[in-house]
């Protein structure tokens, strides 16, 4: 060992930008991250920013609070550079699908930093409901930390009940939308958090989002002119809510993920998965040291839980589904959960014959 080296004072070799800047990322393109900076107020020129270096292999991505220096004026051609990232409250991850053997499995993705909440979107009708995606994004939610709201749209084309008889036991928060609805309720409900939609194609995400942000379509076109097309296939970009009338507080922020299409959960384990269905751990005191708690597991206490009455058995069924799909069994895109329910709840775990 080289004497002069221990003994030498440790200097920090990172400066430490104490004239940093506060930033939000709003939206991450091709290397390109668009900020704003809160402190400069909401009309302020957004500040596109690249990595620093000494960030090393760290990703950046929508929702990290950042530490920004250099040209943080947002003038048109100005680059700041993110020097620091802040500790996140929360990361919504998605792998790019459930199997964790293959390199698509492993590879995983963090959509969103620090979201509050996870704003579910299916349409009660056209397409119908799909509880197969919705459970698989209540598992990614509860991993996360994050708070599930459903927002049940279509309102106008078919009722909830069948939906929220399906999620009785979990206290699920939920919102109806329909055309000519006001949104008031989803607004209070997305006020100062930032709230994650993710939706199936075609359940009126886009208008929702539309009717939201009504100039979403041009904040997105400012950020850099992320679009829909094919370099945002994945992209997530978060829109600053207009402020309610009459009210000063903040309105919060909602994060569109045009590109997330499915929840590939092969980050996330199998006891994990459970908390994604509440109303099923309980039972689980009783199965055996490390059961699979699989279809196929004879020793499992989740069958006689339900059996006993204790859980809706198409809830065990999803369970069973995305278990099986985790483990490479089919399915491995969750291909499943895009049948109505009336389909999926018929393939396996109906009901035994009561009496
Ligand atoms: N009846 C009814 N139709 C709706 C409602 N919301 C949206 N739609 C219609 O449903 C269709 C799909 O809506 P979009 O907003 O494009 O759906 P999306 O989820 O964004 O789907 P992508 O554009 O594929 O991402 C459109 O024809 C909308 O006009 C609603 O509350 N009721
Ligand atoms: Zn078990």
């Amino acid at each position: 060992m080289r004497p002069g080296r221990s003994s030498r004072p440790r200097t920090r070799t990172r400066p430490l930008h104490a004239d940093a800047r506060d930033g939000f990322v709003i939206a991450v393109d091709r290397g390109r991250y668009t900020c704003v900076v809160p402190d400069a107020g909401p009309d302020a020129p957004l500040v596109t920013a690249m990595r620093a270096r000494e960030l090393g292999r760290k990703s950046v991505v929508v929702g990290d609070r950042v530490g920004l220096v250099g040209d943080t004026t947002g003038a048109a051609g100005a680059l700041a550079r993110i020097v620091r990232i802040a500790e996140r409250s929360s990361v919504l991850r998605r792998t790019a699908d459930d199997d964790e053997t293959t390199a698509e499995g492993r590879l995983e993705r963090v959509v969103v930093a620090n979201a509050d909440q996870l704003v579910i979107v299916s349409a009660l009708a056209d397409p119908p409901p799909r509880t197969g995606f919705v459970d698989r994004c209540l598992v990614a939610a509860y991993d996360a930390g994050i708070e599930p709201l459903l927002c049940l749209t279509k309102a106008d084309l078919a009722g909830p009940e069948a939906v929220l008889d399906y999620y009785a036991e979990l206290e699920l928060p939920y919102v109806l939308i329909r055309p000519d609805s006001d949104l008031d309720a989803l607004r209070s409900l997305l006020a100062a958090r930032i709230s994650v939609m993710v939706g199936h194609s075609g359940v009126g995400k886009s208008t929702l989002v539309n009717r939201l942000v009504p100039d979403a379509a041009r904040a997105v076109g400012t950020v850099s002119a992320i679009g829909r097309g094919r370099h945002t296939s994945t992209s997530a970009v978060a829109l600053r809510l207009p402020a309610l009338p009459g009210r000063d507080d903040d309105p919060g922020w909602i994060v569109d993920t045009p590109g997330v299409r499915s929840f590939g959960l092969a980050h996330v384990s199998a006891e994990s998965l459970l908390h994604g269905f509440p109303d099923l751990v309980e039972a689980t005191v009783d199965c055996p040291t490390n059961c699979p708690h699989t279809a196929d597991e004879a020793d499992c206490a989740l069958d006689a839980w339900v059996a006993a009455g204790k859980a809706d058995p198409r809830r065990l069924a999803s369970y069973h589904r995305l278990l099986a799909s985790r483990a490479g069994e089919g399915d491995p895109r969750g291909e499943a959960d895009q049948r109505g329910p009336g389909e999926s709840w018929a393939t396996e775990g109906d009901p035994p014959a009561a009496g």
